[in-house]
């Protein structure tokens, strides 16, 4: 990991490395400085790792204190029962029916967007792209309706920015939480500094003390975890076989009691694990479109004929979008924006087919950039072949994984492609979009981000059709 901390190679990188030195073997062992790992390669051994066996790799790291620390015991970083019974309270809040009732609040985002993009602007283009995935979160999770896009002085998204920045400071504090978890939970040490996640907790506690004493209702994550504090449970509708990767199995005998802190604790996940991966995935899938001028045409024209006839942005005309779909996908897929994949095992483990155990406290992690680029996969795994996911496309188990894999897999997949899909289909509708002639390809990996995102953002010109 040394390239790492002299500011030469990601994590991401050197993973892949590791997993294209050794062709052959379905496992490699390394060390993460001191800490021992396993990467595991074969695809059907990710598979049974990931799905088949996954009660015994029920964790992602250390596990947060629920009764003591209920605003940092998020999806994110609790396992086992506790993590099983809030996703599976969780998880109705991210089915088709409730995201299609939410899609105004995104599609309004979206139109301050492109009216912002119509304006002289000296941003960063990675800045531009977290205004717009911040204020979406702002609006579906946290009830609030995001100002001009232009005010410099909003407080909600200078807030979000701080978070994360993918610097050294940011870069030492995870590898401490990763490589000393236990340590780093003594010492107090969170992901995210506690001035964020008390102004966040704090801004969603206040709009549900408002909703609930003013007895106001809105589409949004918001009113459903009202209905889920008075209700208990939040009804799905219409189920849809798009939704059966949200379905979960509550774990028996569990009773958590959804009290605003956790809920807080929640929204606040939501926008951690949400907007910075949103915001890559809007760069980087317009960087795709620059870059493949022929593809940017196409996805262009079904955009225009999806919309024939006076037809407005909805939730089911973007469905209908199957090219620029196949586009994203193939944006996710190139740049892996989460490079790796990782679980920490619960239940010591015999790896099938290798003279193996995985004690419980070892992690395993898979290199999802590794598996996205392998030609045996995907021939010709640089080219952005949109059609590779049209029709009958049969992609083998654990080769398709940006949003992960198995019952821990994103929750907020669907709302993230919603969000991509729907500014990306406004910005071909209104620009061409071209590279400016100052970015230098090939874009260079920042070593410093957990993320798979760029040094240098690329800047845009978008030029009005
Ligand atoms: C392009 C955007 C996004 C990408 C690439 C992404 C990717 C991922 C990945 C790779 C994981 C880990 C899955 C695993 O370990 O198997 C994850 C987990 C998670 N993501 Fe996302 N994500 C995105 C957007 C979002 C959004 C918009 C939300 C908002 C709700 C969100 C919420 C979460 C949560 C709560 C988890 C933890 C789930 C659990 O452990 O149960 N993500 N995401």
């Amino acid at each position: 990991m040394l390239p790492t901390l002299l500011g030469k190679k990601s994590m991401g990188q050197i993973l892949r490395e590791i997993h294209e030195a050794y062709p052959n073997e379905p496992v490699v062992g390394f060390y993460n400085f001191m800490q021992p790992r396993l990467l595991i390669r074969d695809q059907s051994l990710i598979d049974k790792v990931w799905i088949k066996d996954f009660s015994h790799f029920t964790s992602r790291q250390g596990e947060p204190d629920l009764l003591n620390d209920p605003l940092n015991s998020n999806l994110f970083n609790l396992s086992g029962n506790v993590w099983r019974s809030i996703r599976a309270k969780f998880a109705p809040m991210f089915t088709t029916g409730k995201l299609r009732n939410m899609f105004n609040h995104i599609d309004s985002v979206g139109d301050d967007f492109i009216k912002h993009l119509e304006k002289p602007r000296k941003e960063d283009s990675l800045d531009i792209m977290k205004t717009y995935t911040i204020d979406v979160i702002s609006t579906t999770a946290f009830g609030m309706q995001p100002g001009p896009m232009d005010d410099l002085n909003n407080e909600f998204r200078s807030q979000g920015r701080q978070i994360m920045p993918p610097n050294l400071a940011t870069f030492l504090k995870f590898m401490m939480i990763f490589v000393f978890p236990s340590l780093s939970q003594k010492l107090g040490l969170n992901f995210t500094p506690k001035s964020s996640n008390s102004y966040f907790c704090g801004a969603l506690k206040g709009v549900l003390n408002h909703r609930k004493q003013t007895g106001t209702t809105r589409n949004d994550f918001v009113q459903q975890m009202i209905t889920l504090q008075e209700k208990g449970v939040i009804e799905v509708e219409n189920p849809d076989a798009a939704d059966d990767y949200l379905r979960i199995q509550d774990a028996p005998g569990m009773k958590i009691e959804p009290t605003d802190d956790l809920l807080a604790g929640q929204a606040f996940a939501f926008l951690l694990a949400g907007f910075d991966a949103t915001a890559i995935g809007v760069m980087m899938s317009l960087f795709e479109l620059a870059t493949n001028p022929e593809v940017q045409e196409k996805a262009r024209a079904e955009v225009i004929k999806a919309l024939e006839g006076d037809k407005t942005f909805s939730y089911d005309s973007l469905k209908s979008m199957e090219y620029l779909e196949g586009s994203l996908k193939e944006t996710q897929r190139i740049q892996s924006i989460v490079p790796i994949l990782f679980r920490k095992c619960t239940a010591r483990y015999k790896l099938p087919g290798i003279p193996y155990t995985v004690e419980v406290g070892d992690t395993v992690v898979c290199s999802t950039y590794a598996i996205h680029m392998d030609p045996k996969v995907y021939p010709e795994p640089d080219k952005h072949i949109p059609e590779r996911w049209l029709g009958d496309s049969s992609i083998p188990v654990g080769s398709y994984l940006p949003f992960g894999y198995g019952p821990r897999l994103c929750i907020g997949m669907r709302l993230a492609m919603v969000e991509l899909k729907s500014i990306v289909a406004k910005v071909l509708l209104n620009y061409k979009i071209s590279l400016h002639p100052s970015v230098q390809l090939p874009l260079e990996l920042n070593p410093l981000a957990f993320f798979n995102q760029p040094i240098r953002n690329p800047s845009f010109i978008f030029t009005k059709i």
